[in-house]
């Protein structure tokens, strides 16, 4: 058996894809790569909400899946819209590496919790709107591209930090560079961050499949996604949306915190909810209806209508 596998050729998509090679190589089943541009990575000028998220980093991926040219397509699981289309699926979700975000910078003294004002370099809706919220003396500046390319811009100085997820700067060993962990408690992750997941689809052999899940799916991470997935597809929200949510577990308790905040900042809606693991859907769902309900429902159209 020899598994084909599809990824973007970002460094950090290609460690996910070697990372998903080496599991697979541990048990001795072979694979190959098969690089994937997709249009998120053509289009750097414009911003990811503006181009419209749905599948801009997996359409391409998700088409080479349906001809049967690869197998499997690896992704960051924060960036795989939260409903995909009735062929396709995720078969396995890898242990979550650490959920939180980081500020990175050379300067170390450089903090959030204080009041010192500085420029932030991101180009999520989340972190913008949280950061309006949590730190208004902060200035935010649009910062797209892949991960070097916004180093290089803090290199340049056009901003004194970066926003972004502990999981991709580890990953590319740019830990050196860590100024600050943010709490999750306020700056709550984006869904599925820090998980790489695999998807495919419906036609593939189920020999194939099953490999593939044994491997390299955590079960605790995936029942922890599917909460906090459920929560963003009954949002209706993929990766550009400032909807944050984080799930975990003990033992078999499930707790899901959740919810939305608005553009400028001054809403902030939140929720806890907990249940047994094996309802981690249905918590997800509960969540999202009860976020809808007290305000969430204005805030987000209110955000559509502003993208
Ligand atoms: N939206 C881009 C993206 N997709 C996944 C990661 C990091 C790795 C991860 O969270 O799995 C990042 C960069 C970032 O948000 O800083």
């Amino acid at each position: 058996m020899k598994i084909r596998i599809g990824t973007r050729s970002s460094k950090l998509a290609l460690w996910q894809a070697y990372y998903i090679q080496d599991l697979l190589k541990a048990a001795e089943v072979e694979s190959e790569l098969v690089l994937i541009e997709t249009k998120g990575d053509q289009i750097l000028d414009r911003s990811l909400a503006k181009i419209g998220s749905k599948g801009v980093f997996t359409q391409e991926l998700e088409d080479q899946l349906r001809v049967g040219a690869i197998d499997i397509a690896v992704h960051s699981a924060k960036d795989l819209q939260s409903s995909l289309p009735a062929d396709l699926s995720i078969i396995a979700f890898t242990e979550r590496e650490r959920v939180n975000d980081v500020l990175v910078s050379h300067d170390k003294s450089l903090s959030l919790t204080g009041s010192r004002e500085f420029v932030v370099g991101t180009s999520s809706t989340r972190r913008v709107a949280m950061l309006k919220h949590f730190c208004p003396h902060i200035t935010t500046v649009d910062m797209r591209g892949n991960l070097q390319t916004r180093l290089r811009k803090l290199e340049e100085g056009q901003c004194d930090a970066l926003l972004l997820a502990y999981a991709g700067v580890h990953r590319m060993e740019y830990d050196d560079l860590i100024a600050e962990y943010l709490p999750t408690q306020d700056f709550t992750p984006a869904v599925g961050q820090g998980s790489v997941a695999i998807e495919a689809a419906a036609t593939l052999p189920i020999d194939k499949l099953n490999t593939v899940r044994q491997l390299t799916n955590h079960a605790p991470t995936e029942a922890c996604l599917k909460a906090e997935r459920a929560f963003l597809r009954r949002l209706e929200g993929g990766c550009s949306i400032p909807v944050f949510g984080l799930a975990t577990l003990q033992d078999d308790e499930l707790t899901l915190t959740g919810g939305v905040v608005s553009l400028d900042g001054n809403e902030l809606l939140r929720e806890e909810f907990s249940g047994p693991m094996k309802d981690a859907e249905q918590i997800g769902h509960d969540l999202a209806e009860s976020i809808l309900a007290k305000g969430g429902d204005e805030i987000l159209r209110a955000v559509r209508q502003n993208l």
